[in-house]
């Protein structure tokens, strides 16, 4: 039989971006390597800093051509202080280029425990922290990222500057119904919470009105609840239990709750995401079976430029979001569900103490190397 062959393109970008990418790498090599069936074709292209000091542009043509045609792509993290805000050309304006290009609306960030061994972890006390199971769902190529916008020193008005938040019903629906397809995929159900700011933003009052509407019409079986986003972000470190399930919110308010909701499990590096253009079904989950969705997996952190080059940063929320990949955009859930025992073993089980490993964002001492290597030796044993 011959094998059936994907292409992926990696994005390895700046600061540790280029660091984690190659332990995800690895990860994706010894799937590839341990089947008789998938072909994996890795490639690399530049994106972000790096590609604005090579071409001048933060997504070179060819880049986005590449990602266009790729079955995936696995990213790390783009940006930093070489390109900072007050640059004309700034690595962030590829990103949302490259996402709204591809379509990608919407972005599922999972922060739930890898390990119960990170308890100790947590900011969190442990009996807050304990039990905590949130998937974020943005909307991520609308709102406020994407309006018109004007900076300041701009004639007429030189000392004001505005950006514009634009929402309309259709983009509103069709994130909502990625939300009820992972909702409805767990045994029960899962809620979902949705996030706005209606008692201010007309954006939030047509948010939480067609959130409202598309889930009595189309998902009556599900739970709904909505909260202001200034006390859903209290909610996440007071009791974020009480947001179990699906937190739903549009691109800005998501951007935000993601990452603080994503220390609750130990460190933004352990966090992994998926943008993708569609929604997996609810049959895709209970079949383990997806059909294949192009998207972008990414760690949910940045480029870290305070430990960027010295080869301590954690490489999990990159390997996950492997694991996201493989799943989401290639169908492959087994070799998916492999890479995250494989996390969890390491995490859970390498020492005699019984608390795992850990990089230095966890307390240990482990470089981002030996972190991958370990992963990758534990998966050979799992595939
Ligand atoms: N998708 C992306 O590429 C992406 C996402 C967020 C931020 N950024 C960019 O990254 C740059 C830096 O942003 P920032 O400093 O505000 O946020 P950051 O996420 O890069 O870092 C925040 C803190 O978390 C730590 N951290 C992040 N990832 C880690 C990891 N894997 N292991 C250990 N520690 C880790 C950092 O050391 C830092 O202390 C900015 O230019 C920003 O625009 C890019
Ligand atoms: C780098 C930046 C444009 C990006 C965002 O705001 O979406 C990042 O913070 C993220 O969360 O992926
Ligand atoms: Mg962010």
């Amino acid at each position: 039989m011959s094998k059936k062959s994907f292409r992926v393109v990696i994005l390895p970008g700046d600061g540790i971006g280029p660091e984690v990418v190659a332990e995800a790498t690895k990860v994706l090599e010894a799937v590839a390597a341990a089947s008789t069936d998938i072909d994996l074709q890795l490639e690399s292209h530049d994106f972000g800093g790096c590609a604005i000091d090579k071409h001048g542009v933060a997504l070179p043509d060819s880049t986005l051509q590449a990602c266009k045609e790729a079955d995936a792509i696995l990213m790390g993290s783009i940006g930093g202080p070489k390109w900072g805000v007050n640059s004309k050309i700034r690595p962030e304006q590829g990103l949302l280029t490259l996402r709204k290009a591809l379509g990608l609306y919407a972005n599922i960030r999972p922060a739930n425990f890898a390990s119960d061994s990170l308890l100790d972890n947590s900011p969190l006390k442990p009996a807050i922290a304990q039990g905590v199971d949130i998937i974020v769902v943005r909307e991520l190529i609308g709102g406020v990222y994407f309006g018109a916008r004007k900076e300041s020193g701009v004639a007429p008005d030189e000392d004001t500057a505005w950006d514009t938040m634009i929402y309309s019903v259709s983009e509103i629906q069709r994130i909502t119904r990625v939300a009820a397809q992972i909702a409805l995929a767990a045994h029960p159900p899962l809620p979902i919470h949705s996030i706005d700011k209606a008692n201010v933003l007309a954006t939030s009052r047509l948010w939480r009105k067609v959130v409202t509407e598309t889930l009595e019409v189309e998902y009556p079986q599900l739970k709904l609840d909505h909260h202001l986003v200034d006390s859903a972000s209290m909610l996440i470190v007071a009791s974020p239990r009480k947001l179990n399930g699906v937190i739903l919110t549009e691109n800005l308010f998501g951007d935000i709750l993601s990452d603080e909701s994503s220390v609750i499990p130990g460190s933004l590096g352990l966090l992994p995401s998926a943008s993708l253009a569609g929604a997996p079904s609810v049959a895709d989950y209970k079949s383990a079976n997806f059909k294949a969705t192009p998207g972008i997996y990414e760690p949910i952190h940045g480029s870290a430029p305070d430990i960027a080059g010295k080869g301590i940063a954690n490489p999990i929320g990159t390997i996950l979001s492997a694991a996201m990949l493989l799943r989401y955009s290639l169908g492959l859930d087994i070799p998916a569900r492999a890479i995250e025992n494989a996390v969890r073993v390491v995490l859970d089980n390498e020492d005699k103490g019984g608390h795992g490993l850990r990089t230095a964002d966890l307390g240990g001492n482990l470089s981002t190397k030996v972190m991958g290597a370990k992963i990758v030796e534990v998966l050979k044993t799992l595939l």
